[in-house]
């Protein structure tokens, strides 16, 4: 039995469930948002795909009814107005953490806190400074394994193979200075350049100002016409929790506290059933690694507002 709890059931929350329900993360997944009714009819409506997808318990409830929860999806919070930055999220979404995360570790005290509220760094770092360093291993936020599925989503497009097979990482913030690592991305175990040049694809320094433009603006773009992103991030929290809950040592740039950068910012990392397993060091550009470092002190900065 693998229990599952969403708090906050908006967009993204109900997303997640319906990922999970599609995929079959888990064998038992509970709703919980302040608007109860929006819950139940969220669960409702999910719970009518399980007889056609994976037997799923789904169900609306209350904080106590985390109880058991092996991970607890914390989604809960204001979204972006269009035009709107993640981190102009913060003083709104912190207040909402101060008061959920404790009631959260109330009711599972063993579970792996997985975040998504924005600005998902520091929100993940408040969630870590309300958790106790104990549980250090066990509280991290989704950071920029979306903004690296629209990196790969969009390389692969480029070079017309399967998504899957595109390796590489967005680094530092999930919001504006996040850092595109060009220097390791890899198709078939070649370096990007090669593999364009071996398949015969069209790349060049202006075609991948473009994709890291696309990649960075995302989100930016899509709220501007449909008011919120979901499924995307809802795929995202999908995945991460499948490797927690089925200890599959994936390599993901979740978001952590840092010591190097004292801010949570996403590095790639092993996640698996004790949640953090290790940080892995990637050899990166000196522009990269300058752009890292600027990346957190923008986090660092607007964690000095909440922390
Ligand atoms: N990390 C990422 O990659 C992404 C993060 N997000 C973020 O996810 C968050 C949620 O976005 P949406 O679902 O679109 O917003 P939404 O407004 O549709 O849903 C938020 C839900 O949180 C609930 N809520 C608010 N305070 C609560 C509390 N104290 N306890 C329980 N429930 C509470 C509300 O009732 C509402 O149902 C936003 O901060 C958004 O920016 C969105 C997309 C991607
Ligand atoms: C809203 C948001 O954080 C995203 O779609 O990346």
């Amino acid at each position: 039995m693998t229990k599952v709890s969403i708090v906050g059931a908006g967009y993204v929350g109900a997303a997640t469930a319906f990922a999970m329900v599609l995929r079959g993360t888990c064998s038992e997944l509970v709703l919980v948002d302040k608007n109860e009714a929006k819950a139940r009819a969220e669960a409702a409506d999910i719970s009518h795909a399980t007889p056609i997808s994976h037997a799923t318990r789904v169900s609306a409830g209350s904080y106590a009814d985390l109880s058991g929860a092996h991970l607890v999806v914390l989604t809960a919070g204001a979204n972006q107005r269009p035009g709107e930055s993640r981190l102009e999220l913060l003083a709104r979404n912190a207040a909402v953490f101060r008061e959920m995360v404790p009631q959260v570790l109330g009711a599972a005290p063993e579970a792996t806190l997985l975040i998504a509220t924005n600005p998902v760094d520091v929100m993940t770092q408040l969630s870590a400074q309300l958790a106790g360093p104990e549980r250090a291993a066990r509280v991290f936020g989704s950071g920029t394994v979306l903004d690296t599925a629209r990196l790969r989503a969009l390389i692969a497009a480029q070079a017309n193979v399967d998504p899957q097979h595109v390796h590489g990482y967005v680094l530092g913030e999930h919001g504006d200075s996040e850092v595109v690592a060009w220097s390791g991305v890899t198709i078939a175990g070649l370096g990007l350049e090669k593999f364009m040049d071996a398949a015969h694809k069209p790349w060049n320094a202006e075609v991948q100002a473009q994709t890291e433009h696309a990649v960075r603006h995302a989100a930016a773009e899509i709220i501007a016409v449909k008011g919120m992103t979901a499924y995307g991030i809802g795929a995202a929290l999908a995945r991460i929790t499948e490797a927690v809950l089925r200890d599959r040592r994936s390599v993901l740039t979740v978001s952590a506290v840092h010591g190097r950068y004292g801010a949570a910012l996403s590095l790639p990392r092993v996640v698996g059933g004790a949640g953090l397993l290790e940080t892995l060091t990637l050899p990166l550009s000196a522009a990269e690694e300058a752009a890292l470092e600027r990346s957190a002190q923008v986090l660092r900065e607007a964690g000095q507002q909440v922390l």
